[in-house]
């Protein structure tokens, strides 16, 4: 190319991006009927339109962008993704709309993962949640939790979902019938069951029925009594397994038996339905009894309050802080070195090998979250840290944790780990982060899944530090 064809190609470009980014869909629109190759092509540090769309929340202009058949896996040079932007930035509409499948390819190239230009994956995640487990598909009406008749009538409506727990796994089914398959992306279903199906567990000794909620979308007009479709959770610790599994008429159904591994494979929706049902179910189990004099205690309130069976015992007067289902905070923090061009990530005994991760841990008694930050990290590393900021939290029903995630600056660098909880612990930067966040063979070390805190943590932090 002359160099005047060139610099007439160049003003050509940054045109099209100036238009993108001020989200005129109509100069946008006739730029690329003239010259369609400009669809993908990326300006300074390799943004390119649909990153600039994204950046500055043009739903339209990016909607028209993926029309045209934009490569959304593109990176730019911070490696970053068009979602990545729309998330930083809090267009959540907007990471909806790049979360769709593209009508336009075929099933085959669905599955695949995208590559950008320089080899880099991206790995869209499911959805635009701030964190797994936090979908709130149900609303949970607890005001009608103490009306036995209205939880009744519900728990025997006509479109009601029942979902069985044993010892606090739910029974699912792998969406493409491999039990055995290690694959995180592999799509796991809750096993639903009406009331006729089950309604003789319900009088088993020991079982546990919680109502959940009902669901927030208005029911079709053919649903038969007009209700929002109910959920229930229903704990079975005494009966075994294979006789609760003869119930389900779907193939391959089966009982989770690795929490931490089989629950991250169900949907956002399904996975917040379980973060609820699994913490409220595993304090039944664990809390038969009135820890203040030790009487029997009973289920109240459509399975979210136990009572005493003792009329004369005190936890019937006052703060009843025995009745209630437990959550317990923790606060998960990513350390950020005084220069800023590096974290702090730890690794557990019991972690796989090479995995690293964010330095977490219970909030004691009479603690604010920011001193919780200062004596975790201390414990943990021996590293001092300054001011802390919330960023995000997760419920981490494993059984009952509140992760409240935030960043904190290290005042000090120097690494003294516990040994006790943390084997090592070490300084990595922004660059070995980011490899790592993209996997492949620059990876310095595994992150832990996308489903977890503190895999957003990293991510949110590669992002602030990136130039968006
Ligand atoms: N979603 C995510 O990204 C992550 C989630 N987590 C979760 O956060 C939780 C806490 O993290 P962790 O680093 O283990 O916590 P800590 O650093 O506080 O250490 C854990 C230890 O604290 C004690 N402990 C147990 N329960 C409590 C409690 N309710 N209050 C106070 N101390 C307790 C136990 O000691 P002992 O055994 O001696 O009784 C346990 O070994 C875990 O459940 C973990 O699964 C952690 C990291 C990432
Ligand atoms: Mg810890
Ligand atoms: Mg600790
Ligand atoms: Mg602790
Ligand atoms: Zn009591």
């Amino acid at each position: 190319m002359f160099g005047g064809e060139r610099a007439a190609s160049e003003e050509l470009l940054e045109r099209f991006l100036d238009a993108a980014a001020c989200g005129d869909l109509a100069l946008v629109t006739s730029l690329l009927s003239n010259a369609p190759s400009l669809l993908n092509r990326a300006g300074t540090n390799g943004w390119t339109a649909l990153m600039l769309a994204a950046r500055n929340g043009h739903h339209g202009l990016v909607g028209a962008l993926l029309q045209h058949g934009c490569d959304k896996s593109l990176l730019n040079r911070s490696s970053q993704s068009a979602f990545d932007v729309a998330k930083f930035w809090g267009h959540t509409h907007i990471c909806r709309l790049l979360l769709r499948p593209d009508p336009s390819l075929d099933p085959d190239q669905l599955s695949s993962t995208p590559v950008s230009q320089e080899g880099k994956r991206w790995i869209p995640p499911q959805s635009p949640h701030e964190t797994y487990f936090s979908a709130e598909p149900l609303d949970r009406l607890s005001a009608k939790r103490p009306d036995q008749d209205w939880v009744r009538s519900r728990l025997k409506g006509p479109q009601t979902v029942i979902l069985l727990f044993h010892r606090l796994s739910p029974m699912m089914r792998d969406q493409d019938g491999d039990q055995e398959g290690e694959s995180s992306a592999m799509q796991s279903r809750l096993c639903r069951f009406s009331h006729k199906e089950v309604e003789d567990l319900l009088e088993r000794p020991g079982s546990v029925l919680v109502f959940l909620g009902v669901e927030r979308r208005r029911p079709p007009p053919s649903a038969a009594d007009g209700e929002p479709r109910a959920w229930f959770a229903l704990g079975l610790d005494s009966e075994s397994e294979e006789e609760l599994l003869k119930r389900s008429c779907e193939k391959h159904s089966r009982f989770a038996q690795n929490a931490h591994r089989d629950l991250l494979r169900l949907s956002e929706e399904e996975a917040g339905v379980v973060a609820q049902a699994r913490s409220v179910l595993a304090w039944h189990s664990r809390y038969s009894h009135c820890s203040t004099c030790g009487s029997v205690s009973r289920v109240e309130e459509a399975g979210h309050k136990r009572s005493c069976e003792s009329q004369a015992c005190i936890s019937h007067k006052g703060v009843h802080n025995t009745c209630y289902p437990r959550v317990d905070p923790v606060v998960i923090m990513l350390v950020v070195h005084p220069d800023q061009s590096q974290v702090l990530l730890g690794r557990k005994k019991v972690f796989p090998s090479g995995m690293f991760s964010c330095l977490a841990g219970f909030i004691e008694p009479g603690e604010c979250v920011e001193a919780a930050v200062r004596r975790e990290v201390q414990e943990e590393s021996g590293v001092l840290v300054g001011p802390v900021w919330y960023v995000c939290s997760q419920p981490w029903p494993m059984p009952s944790s509140l992760m409240i995630g935030c960043l904190t600056v290290a005042m000090t660098t120097e690494i003294n780990v516990d040994q006790e909880e943390i084997e090592e612990a070490q300084w990595f930067t922004r660059q070995q982060v980011v490899d790592s966040l993209l996997g492949g063979p620059r990876a310095a070390f595994t992150v832990p899944p996308r489903q977890t805190i503190a895999h957003q943590l990293l991510r949110h932090w590669t992002g602030l530090s990136a130039n968006l």
